[in-house]
């Protein structure tokens, strides 16, 4: 069964991978499969006994006690693929949340560097709808292989003990059944990897425009935008319509071939039974038998039936797998955060030709060798694109640090800055949730008078006076409800509740007017007494206020990147 969609060795890679997944389900993957083989067992138990209680009633015998038997057989069958679909849910949950937790951990290793680039619509529907993809495979294909394997012999060699020929019947037959399949399997995996790619593409896309709104209505370019996503859509609509065709045509083929032998085996029973067989087999079958191998008949292909059914999930669990592989890859460079204790005095920083260059092979920062002091509001100056914003990422361990040393308090630093230092980035993410939270980032631990010195520290009080429900007052997605200097105003609120000794900040008033801009720095200025603030700036407000200035494409080797 092969994918012309993939090499041979991607499927290997995808192969690897899904085993590799498939360990964190492995127990009740491995009770599915025993409960899929038990109910076959049970299923020739059954038929062995209602075949009895049948032939017992027709010849004028006791049948109730055979009749009995196969009610209770029928009965446990019920509780194993009751059971066996149970574990198989439960071995997919738990494969899907460990690939979710990997792919969260990937993520977070490879620190906003990474993730500022991502579509992120296109990374959502991979760690939701990709990850959903792998629920068949792993709930329904992988316990259904050992059964595969192992019922058919079961009810081959039940057969056998009845009637040679039908016995030999589902030997021949069988294999034919996967053959069919897997012609019309290849291209529906195919198709179905494509269908998986372009609602990708389409999730990004929507996600994109969603969130450009404004700027499209501005530009009077929704309309077009909106007959692009209709094409989008219905090009969508179209894939998923063949994958489905591709998946039903391989349903009716099977069935139709399963079907075929159900009444080969019928035929050659009825004609036996009559006396009517026009050779002879060397066996004469009784009505118990006749009917025993004819209800065992149909539960033969079952099993193969079902693998039709789940192929699909492995077509589909393997273009899900290409999808969420790049999330998974952990960075070369190790940008990893580890948390940590913030400082208890401010300290100073020393830079010793540090550079950086992004994973995607762009130079962010040429060496650098720099030294800022202690206590001190110290601001990084240089044209855009010189890397004053890679400077302050490599140091909190958002992005990497190619080579070089930094030392903090002289001490060789070992991890980044991240939760040791205040960070207010360009654009800062406020969350949906109270005002409050987006303070305390849900630290509970921060006392409620810091809350409110840093409120009113920061300036945020100027402007809480003028919200309903003051500090609870429930902020929108990004922000919404607030101006972009009051988002500023809360930032920095953010960094002085924690009382960070040291505070980096990446062009803080890069989106306010000179008023906001002079409130934010007369906030700033009062709150710089103890602290070391490092500030990424093109504003000469900004420089005016500073104790020092770095000027940093004079501090590089060889320029500016
Ligand atoms: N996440 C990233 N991945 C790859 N390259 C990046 C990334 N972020 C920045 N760069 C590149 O690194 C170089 C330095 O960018 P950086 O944002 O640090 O400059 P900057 O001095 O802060 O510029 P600006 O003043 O315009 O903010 C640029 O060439 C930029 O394209």
């Amino acid at each position: 069964m092969s994918n012309p969609a993939l090499t041979s060795e991607d499927r290997r890679a995808l192969g690897g991978l899904l085993s590799a997944w498939g360990k964190a389900g492995r127990g009740p993957s491995l009770a599915a499969s025993a409960a899929g083989i038990a109910q076959y067992a049970l299923f020739i138990g059954f038929a062995g006994f209602a075949a009895s209680a049948i032939a017992n009633l027709v010849n004028g015998e006791d049948f109730l006690i055979p009749a009995l038997f196969a009610a209770l057989f029928a009965f446990a069958r019920a509780g194993a693929q009751a059971f066996e679909t149970r574990a198989g849910f439960e071995a997919a949950a738990r494969v899907k949340a460990h690939v979710r937790g990997e792919a969260a951990r990937a993520l977070a290793a490879k620190g906003p560097a990474f993730t500022e680039r991502l579509e992120t619509g296109a990374a959502g529907s991979a760690l939701t709808d990709a990850v959903e993809k792998l629920e068949g495979y792993f709930g329904r294909y992988r316990p259904l292989m050992p059964v595969i394997a192992g019922a058919p012999i079961l009810m081959v060699a039940a057969a056998f003990t009845q009637s040679w020929v039908v016995g030999m019947l589902f030997i021949i037959t069988a294999p034919l059944l996967p053959l069919f399949m897997a012609i019309v399997g290849g291209a529906a995996a195919a198709a179905s990897k494509d269908q998986i790619a372009v609602l990708a593409r389409l999730a990004g896309r929507f996600n994109d425009r969603l969130q450009s709104l404004a700027l499209l209505n501005a530009f009077n370019a929704a309309p077009r935008e909106r007959e692009g996503l209709a094409a989008a859509s219905e090009d969508f609509r179209q894939r998923t319509m063949k994958v489905l065709r591709l998946a039903f045509l391989s349903s009716a083929i099977l069935e139709f071939f399963a079907a075929l032998s159900v009444a080969a085996i019928a035929v050659y029973v009825g004609f036996s039974l009559l006396g009517e067989m026009p050779f002879d087999t060397g066996e004469t079958v009784t009505l118990r038998e006749g009917l025993f191998v004819l209800i065992l008949a149909p539960e033969f292909y079952m099993p193969l039936r079902r693998l039709s059914a789940a192929y699909h999930d492995r077509a589909d669990a393997e273009a899900a797998a290409g999808t969420i592989k790049p999330l998974l890859e952990y960075p070369k460079s190790g940008v990893s955060i580890v948390p940590s204790t913030p400082f208890h005095t401010s300290p100073s920083l020393d830079l010793s030709r540090v550079s950086c260059v992004y994973e995607i092979g762009r130079k962010g920062l040429n060496p650098i060798t720099l030294s800022i002091p202690a206590g001190r509001l110290s601001v990084l100056w240089g044209p855009s694109g010189s890397g004053k914003s890679t400077l302050l990422k490599i140091l909190m361990g958002f992005a990497p640090l190619s080579s070089g040393e930094m030392r903090i308090d002289g001490e060789m630093m070992d991890a980044p800055l991240a939760g040791r230092a205040g960070w207010i980035g360009q654009n800062p993410r406020l969350f949906h949730g109270s005002l409050r939270d987006n303070i305390t980032l849900h630290d509970a631990s921060i006392p409620a008078e810091m809350i409110e010195r840093a409120v009113a520290q920061a300036g945020v009080a100027d402007f809480l006076i003028h919200l309903s429900d003051g500090l609870d007052t429930p902020l929108g997605e990004r922000g919404f409800g607030l101006s972009g200097g009051q988002i500023q105003r809360v930032a920095l609120a953010r960094a002085l509740a924690r009382d960070m000794k040291l505070v980096l900040m990446d062009e803080p008033t890069a989106h306010l007017d000179g008023e906001a801009e002079a409130r934010f720095l007369e906030a700033l200025l009062s709150n710089k007494n103890g602290r070391t603030i490092l500030i990424a700036t093109h504003s000469p407000a900004v420089r005016a206020i500073a104790d020092e200035v770095f000027e940093i494409a004079d501090l590089q080797e060889g320029g500016a990147p």
